[in-house]
């Protein structure tokens, strides 16, 4: 059965999206929806918009054109709400070299925290890092790991505070066979308990709750 493009009811809504870059247009036309317990999956070749495409959603590009819709709402006039709703990681894993693997974790639960805080729980950072094997990196400085173990890093911020929408931009760059195991049971996790995953990824992580959403350089659909 062929699915409907587009539906506002859901909770993540994307209509006719469009985003355009020194007046080239990188992709137009992009609808889709994404309901709880959901993986969308965005596949495509090198170049074809798939970055991009997550940039618009967090909020970091404006697009050209279309609506980005969260419970129903436009996000353009509920920005705060959204930029609350949802973690982004993004091809960098925008950590500070020179801080501790833990303070990292704490300056960015400081950051995202929906209400100012002064201190970020040092518990949930050790807590977090043992879920992603790295109890033992936590006192080490993050610019000293390897890039796979700063990719663990980056994804353990997801698990510092509950967000619905997780933005994952080729999460397992990278890792290892088994540490892309550990982060594909965390996106497992998070959807069985109601997320909402939006991804990209050249090896994908297939869960029952998977669908594909295929980027081509004629257009985009979705399967
Ligand atoms: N900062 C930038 N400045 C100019 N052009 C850019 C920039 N970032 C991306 N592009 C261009 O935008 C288009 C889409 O790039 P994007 O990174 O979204 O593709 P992608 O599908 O994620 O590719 P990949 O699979 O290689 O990660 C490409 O043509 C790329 O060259």
């Amino acid at each position: 059965m062929q699915e409907p493009e587009c539906d506002a009811a859901s909770m993540l809504a994307v209509s006719d999206l469009a985003f355009s870059r020194g007046g080239e247009t990188v992709f137009s036309d992009v609808s889709f929806h994404a309901d709880s317990g959901q993986v969308l999956q965005i596949q495509g070749p090198n170049g074809s918009g798939k970055t991009t495409l997550l940039r618009v959603l967090a909020g970091l590009l404006r697009p050209a054109a279309g609506t980005i819709r969260w419970h129903g709402g436009d996000t353009r006039k509920r920005a705060w709400e959204w930029r609350h709703s949802l973690a982004y990681v993004g091809h960098a894993n925008a950590l500070s070299r020179d801080l501790t693997v833990v303070d990292n974790l704490r300056f960015a639960a400081r950051l995202g925290a929906a209400v100012a805080c002064d201190t970020a729980d040092a518990h949930t950072a050790y807590r977090v890092l043992g879920r992603l094997g790295l109890a033992a990196c936590a006192n080490r400085l993050a610019g000293a790991l390897s890039q796979g173990q700063q990719r663990r890093i980056a994804i353990a911020r997801l698990l510092l505070e509950p967000k619905p929408l997780w933005l994952l931009d080729e999460p397992a760059a990278a890792l290892d066979p088994e540490s892309a195991r550990l982060i594909a049971a965390c996106i497992e996790e998070h959807v069985e308990h109601g997320g909402i995953a939006v991804m990209t990824a050249h090896r994908p992580v297939d869960t029952a709750a998977t669908r594909y959403f295929c980027f081509e350089r004629t257009g985009s659909c979705l399967i």
